[in-house]
């Protein structure tokens, strides 16, 4: 597998190697030791899936206390998927980093804890799978808008996406009270 650091410090991009033959494909999407030799958590402790259609939204969602580092991939379908650092007090606080996962790249993203993340879906459907370093808690869990100006993701889309009602009603990060934000580091 190849691991490479984008643009925005903490966010990875993760290929895992792909061994094709006449019958299909076979990929190892995690495996401890060799993602912990790569930099990534070893102790993830929850696994989700989502499917979404075309022009769905989900994000941008956060927790704190108990941040969860993500290492998220498409298993059909294409989405972009976008990770914002949210720390307060980083160098990088409100920056993003966003690219195309889908079943045909393979590609995988880590999002660390503290980033708040994101994906909308480009193919008629989506089936999205993540591996979380902390357990879901709903009472810590918060939404910032997705369209945020200061943020200014590019989301590569031609209308307004379909959003939960959760995230229709998100603050922008600026409105966000300090304490509920993770701290650098
Ligand atoms: C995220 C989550 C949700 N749920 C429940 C709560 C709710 O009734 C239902 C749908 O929840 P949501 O609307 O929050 O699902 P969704 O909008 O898919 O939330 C996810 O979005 C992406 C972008 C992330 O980064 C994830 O961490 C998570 O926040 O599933 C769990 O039971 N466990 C979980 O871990």
């Amino acid at each position: 597998m190849n691991v490479e650091q984008t643009d925005l410090p903490g966010v990875l991009l993760i290929s895992p190697k792909v061994f094709g033959d006449a019958r299909g494909y076979f990929k190892e999407t995690w495996s401890r030791q060799r993602y912990q030799d790569a930099g990534l958590p070893g102790d993830f402790v929850q696994d989700n899936l989502s499917y979404s259609r075309k022009g769905i939204l989900r994000g941008l969602h956060f927790q704190n206390p108990r941040p969860q580092g993500k290492l998220v991939q498409v298993l059909q379908g294409e989405v972009f998927d976008v990770a914002v650092d949210i720390r307060y007090g980083s160098p990088h606080f409100g920056r993003w980093f966003g690219t195309v996962l889908s079943a045909e790249n393979h590609l995988q993203m880590y999002v660390p804890e503290g980033f708040a993340h994101g994906f909308c879906v480009l193919t008629e459907a989506a089936l999205f799978a993540y591996k979380c370093t902390e357990y879901y808690e709903p009472s810590s869990e918060f939404s910032l808008r997705w369209d945020d100006p200061d943020i200014g993701i590019a989301w590569p889309l031609d209308s307004a996406p379909e959003l939960s009602a959760k995230d229709r009603d998100a603050p922008r990060l600026r409105d966000l009270p300090q304490h509920r934000l993770p701290v650098y580091p």
